[in-house]
């Protein structure tokens, strides 16, 4: 077992202020960093932008020894490990991207059995092999391996949306090193999929030294809105620009324009996300929009990764022409940018963790952010035609293709729902009894009568969508 520290309240508080340069915690962290340090395993369920980060990344500044942190996205490991660096903390990745000079510093550096490396952020795939395998085990036997970290730990579960089968692997951590902390953290779990990450890590053998943490998923900043349409309407484009044109005109006026002029912020300067399905709608989007004057982006899997590294980097630090991104889902979990003030679903996206996934993408300076999704019921025939092909059919598939269904399902159910506060909604779907306190944030609250009018309106009827269905007008869409 890795040599124990004890560290008293005030050495967490100077590390959250000196390193993380943060002046105090958010409600929950502290209590969850002290679990982590007393050695308990960890499980943090939170809303998208609640700081799960920081709740493993000071206990490892703090700690004697390493933290592996495996992680499912190589763009979420790069935004971390960047910011850590400017932080002064020694953290590093090893994945299929990392240059070979980088990766056998990382292989000399864990074979001393004494780390300098503080924080390692890992994939799944590469925890499945030996060479990885052998260094870790030397490094506990230094008792230098402080804690294992499983971020995104939903994707462990076939039950999720996001099942990948080399997370399952990830067993072996606790089966070969009984006594080193385990520590998972997700953003979308329900009741299934959480035990499913407990059972598959072996935390619920030793249910006595398990610290649960779940907290709401509620982001009551986030104004949430279903706008209705059809093929035959196919008025997204018009819709949204007017939109995006209105808000930019209100910023050019009095007494906005001297607020902004003062803070020295662009009238334009109005960040925002659209999710798209496909690809090749991506790229056309974005083209459309800059023939418009917009400062719009495409991003998505296929392009070259140094256009992407500076559409991130531009967007990020708001420079003009990279106001809006519109992305695939390739931009998804984790991208952590404070002022996204919209996001814009094009289509419905395959699952509900998806669309809460990506709507937490705005609003993660906790202000008011506008997150609406257009949605059709031509989108959602297609989509789960989609949903249906593309389930994985090797391990868990048929499990993961019924919860893919069913997440989906629950979906066009809430898009489809007038009755009920969307935020309700979304807190119900992961399994939270109490009702959260909106505060006129969707378009429910708003006005419930005018809702029932515009989905009557605006999608297409069920008998026109069935005889489209039968001619296979929905079948060949794929996204990529
Ligand atoms: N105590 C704090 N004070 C101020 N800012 C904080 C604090 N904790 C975290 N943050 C900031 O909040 C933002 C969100 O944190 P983080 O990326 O860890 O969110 P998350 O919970 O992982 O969300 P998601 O699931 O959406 O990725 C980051 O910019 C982080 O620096």
């Amino acid at each position: 077992m890795p040599f124990l520290i004890d560290p008293p309240l005030p050495d967490i508080q100077f590390t959250l202020r000196r390193q993380f340069k943060k002046r105090r915690f958010r409600p929950h962290q502290q209590d969850i960093i002290i679990a982590a340090l007393g050695r308990k395993d960890v499980f943090v369920q939170a809303a998208t932008s609640f700081g799960k980060s920081l709740c493993f990344q000071l206990p490892a500044v703090i700690d004697r020894g390493i933290t592996i942190v495996v992680s499912p996205l190589l763009s979420l490991m790069l935004n971390q490990v960047q910011a850590l660096r400017k932080a002064n903390v020694d953290a590093r990745t090893l994945n299929s991207n990392t240059a070979m000079a980088e990766r056998d510093y990382i292989y000399q550096d864990l074979a001393t059995g004494h780390p300098l490396t503080r924080l390692l952020y890992v994939t799944p795939e590469l925890c499945s092999g030996d060479r990885f395998r052998n260094k870790l085990k030397l490094v506990h036997e230094q008792k230098e391996l402080a804690r294992i970290v499983v971020d995104e730990a939903h994707c462990i579960s076939e039950w999720g949306h996001d099942f990948r089968k080399d997370f399952k692997r990830l067993s072996w951590f606790r089966e070969t090193f009984p006594d080193v902390p385990i520590m998972c953290l997700t953003a979308t779990a329900n009741a299934q999929v959480r035990q499913d990450i407990l059972s598959t890590l072996g935390l619920d053998k030793t249910a006595y030294q398990l610290k649960t943490f779940t907290m709401t998923s509620f982001r009551p900043n986030l104004h949430l809105e279903i706008r209705f349409t059809s093929d035959e309407a196919n008025d997204r484009y018009g819709d949204f620009v007017s939109w995006v044109k209105g808000v930019y005109e209100r910023r050019a006026q009095q007494p906005r324009k001297a607020e902004l002029d003062r803070l020295k912020q662009r009238v334009d300067n109005v960040p925002g996300i659209i999710y798209t399905i496909s690809r090749a709608e991506c790229e056309a989007i974005a083209s459309a929009l800059r023939r418009d004057g917009l400062g719009a982006r495409p991003f998505h899997a296929k392009l070259p990764n140094d256009v992407k590294e500076e559409t991130l980097a531009k967007f990020i630090t708001n420079e003009p022409g990279y106001d809006i991104i519109v992305a695939t889902t390739a931009f998804g979990m984790g991208i952590d940018k404070n002022n996204v003030r919209f996001v814009v679903h094009w289509r419905m996206p395959k699952s509900f963790e998806g669309y809460y996934q990506e709507v937490g993408r705005a609003g993660r300076d906790g202000k008011a952010s506008y997150c609406f999704l257009y949605y059709s019921r031509e989108d959602r025939d297609r989509i789960a035609s989609m949903v249906v092909r593309n389930a994985p059919k090797d391990d868990g598939g048929n499990n993961n293709r019924q919860a893919r269904l069913e997440s989906m399902t629950r979906l066009v159910n809430y898009c489809e729902d007038t009755r009920t506060c969307r935020h309700a909604a979304i807190t119900k779907y992961f399994g939270e009894a109490e009702v959260p306190d909106c505060d006129y944030a969707c378009d429910w609250h708003k006005d419930p009568q005018e809702l029932r009018e515009r989905m009557q309106e605006g999608l297409a009827s069920e008998e026109w969508v069935s005889t489209q269905r039968q001619e296979g007008r929905f079948d060949g869409y794929c996204s990529d």
